[in-house]
């Protein structure tokens, strides 16, 4: 079922239905066979060998025609020719194990430069694509440069050269059959022509459907008790089967015309082989030419074979090829976040510690997520100079979370500047501005790993008596003592295996360890019972005394005590006050905890 983004935004699923330029096609697999391109070449080097070891058969053949008819002893002429098949045999398995190997390691480095930019990728460019069909162009896509790369290269090559030695050969053998043989194959060879682009059409569509796939798994998997609950199993299934079936009808019409493509191959030579034997057969009566020319002549027609389809295999790969890296090359183009970037005096200076817990400040700031969607922010503006405890509320869609993904710089400001340690976030380098945050996200994310893993996730390097401590503060330590396996628990997809309140003080836990200057708590205690939100809360206050914290809540009741209450409304801040203050001067606020204590006192 496509989801809301899908239905008004371009996936790259979509763009792929478009070509990519021909020339385009070349550089990009010019660039992934560059770096592979001496193993190919040795590869080539054997295969060539090996394929000239087979030219020579066809002679060793001719000879010992001509001895049987001279009545000479074939003896040595049957060894040669044994040795030839057996040395023949040998040297092209070793270059087709090497052009193996490098086809796997095109694989392996177009793998490795795709993940490394898929998690680089922008925030708003991941939220206009399809995680699954992302993955399936890391996973299946690269998998079809395999052989472009290498072997067809080889083939395409070694076909070429081997044809044209053949052809010499035939020539000097006999011309005119030579020109009935390049009849056959110049008329089979414009039909096969014909057919190659609607290989490429049909492999690109196939390759979309198995980016369908892996889209419909993804969002299946990924809200598997809701799928339950919902009981949409066997029309999530359905739809699921239904990009299975498009990826195999694609496949089988690609199947067919590569089979129509090969099987020409076949049809050039055995319609070669009739015309060359009648007129052939013809010529030796007529004393033109001898048997043994006959007999060679056809061997070497056989011979052609092999090239031909060389050469026919290498074009249908090519387009094979051609679909995949379309694919590739539009999933590179997605934009990624700067990496390295100089660093400003501040952020040098914040950066080392020395500037002590953060200030952040929003100055008219104004934010829509996308070009054709409303603002979110409409100018907001308030200041938090560190530490201490800063809580937004409002209504929801009022744009809290909004707030933290500008501080996080997820996003730009379409307009206005956010300031933190009064440095624009914009010339902060992204990497030092995230290490001083710790965020916990509102529905706190938990990943597929042990607790451990997820503990150390945003601070690698942290001792275990950090952990050890933060698992105290974060009320974790009587659930990992309950815990067989302590740490070293596996929470399973998404923290399944913890409840919804475990999963929010697991989140909490990471971000403390990461010692961060500023924290942001999005929703972050929601989850936890009574208790804990209140011991949590009391853990959160006193963070606040040496750290700039802040929270966005719902509940007014775990932020009457904050240093200072933002309240938002439909992207504006409409007041800023303790809440004793806000109480006294917001309606807003007013009503918000008038119905909040009414409701609590119930
Ligand atoms: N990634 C996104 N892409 C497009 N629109 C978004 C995105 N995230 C949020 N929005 C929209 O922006 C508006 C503000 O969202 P935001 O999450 O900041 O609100 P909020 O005040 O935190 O709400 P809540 O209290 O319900 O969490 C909402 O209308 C929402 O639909």
């Amino acid at each position: 079922m496509p989801t809301k983004e899908a239905a008004t935004e371009r996936s790259p699923a979509e763009e792929s239905s478009e070509r990519l330029p021909a020339r385009e096609t070349w550089q990009a697999l010019y660039r992934h066979f560059r770096p592979h391109r001496g193993a190919v070449a040795l590869g080539a080097l054997f295969t060539l060998i090996g394929a000239a070891t087979g030219v020579a058969q066809p002679l060793a053949a001719m000879t010992l025609v001509d001895r049987l008819g001279d009545d000479e002893s074939i003896a040595g002429i049957l060894l040669l020719l044994t040795a030839l098949v057996v040395l023949g045999t040998a040297i092209e398995s070793v270059g087709a194990y090497i052009l193996e190997r490098t086809a796997e390691s095109v694989v392996l480095a177009a793998r490795r430069t795709l993940i490394g930019r898929l998690l680089r990728l922008r925030l708003t460019e991941v939220e206009r694509t399809q995680p699954g069909d992302l993955m399936s162009r890391v996973t299946s896509d690269t998998t079809l440069l395999r052989v472009v790369t290498t072997q067809s290269v080889v083939s395409a090559v070694s076909g070429a050269l081997t044809f044209a030695a053949t052809i010499v050969l035939m020539g000097l053998m006999d011309p005119v059959l030579l020109g009935v043989t390049i009849g056959v194959i110049v008329l089979i060879g414009g039909a096969v022509s014909l057919v190659m682009p609607k290989i490429a059409q049909a492999t690109r569509r196939s390759q979309e459907a198995v980016g369908l796939i892996s889209t419909a798994l993804e969002r299946a998997l990924g809200a598997f008790r809701t799928l339950k609950a919902s009981g949409a199993e066997g029309r999530e299934a359905a739809a699921v089967q239904e990009a299975a079936r498009e990826a195999w009808r694609h496949g089988v019409r690609s199947a067919k015309w590569q089979s129509v493509a090969w099987s020409s191959v076949g049809l050039a030579v055995q319609v070669s082989f009739l015309a060359v034997l009648g007129i052939g057969g013809a010529r030796v009566a007529s004393g033109a030419i001898s048997v043994s020319t006959l007999v060679g002549f056809l061997l070497f027609l056989f011979y052609l074979i092999d090239p031909v389809s060389r050469m026919v295999e290498a074009a249908s790969h090519y387009q094979v090829g051609s679909a995949a890296v379309a694919r590739i090359v539009q999933a590179e183009r997605l934009e990624t976040e700067p990496t390295a970037e100089p660093m400003t005096d501040v952020a040098r200076e914040s950066a080392r510690g020395a500037a002590g817990p953060a200030s952040v400040v929003f100055d008219e700031v104004t934010f829509r997520y996308r070009d054709d969607l409303p603002h979110v922010h409409h100018g907001v503006s308030f200041e938090v100079p560190g530490p201490g405890m800063t809580a937004f509320v409002g209504p929801s869609g009022a744009g809290k979370t909004t707030v933290f993904g500008l501080v996080e710089r997820f996003y730009e400001a379409t307009g206005g500047r956010v300031l933190v340690d009064g440095e624009d976030v914009r010339r902060w380098p992204l990497a030092e501005l995230r290490a001083a945050i710790g965020y916990v996200e509102q529905d706190a994310p938990v990943l597929a790993g042990t607790l451990r893993e997820n503990l150390l996730f945003a601070a690698p390097d942290a001792t275990e008596a950090e952990v050890r401590d933060v698992l105290v503060r974060a009320r974790l330590d009587g659930l990992v003592e309950r815990l067989p396996e302590g740490l070293e628990t596996v929470v399973g997809h998404r923290g399944s295996k913890l409840s919804g309140g475990e999963r929010q003080r697991v989140a909490i836990a990471r971000a403390l360890l990461r010692k961060p200057r500023l924290l942001l708590l999005d929703e972050a205690t929601s989850q936890l019972d009574a208790v804990n939100e209140l011991a949590l809360r009391d853990v959160i206050t006193e963070i606040s005394r040496e750290v700039t914290v802040l929270v966005v809540a719902h509940r007014l009741s775990t932020v009457t005590t904050a240093d200072r209450i933002v309240v938002m409304d439909a992207g504006k801040v409409r007041a800023v006050g303790t809440h004793t203050e806000l109480v006294a001067s917001d309606r807003l606020y007013g009503e918000l905890a008038a119905t909040q204590f009414l409701a609590a006192s119930r």
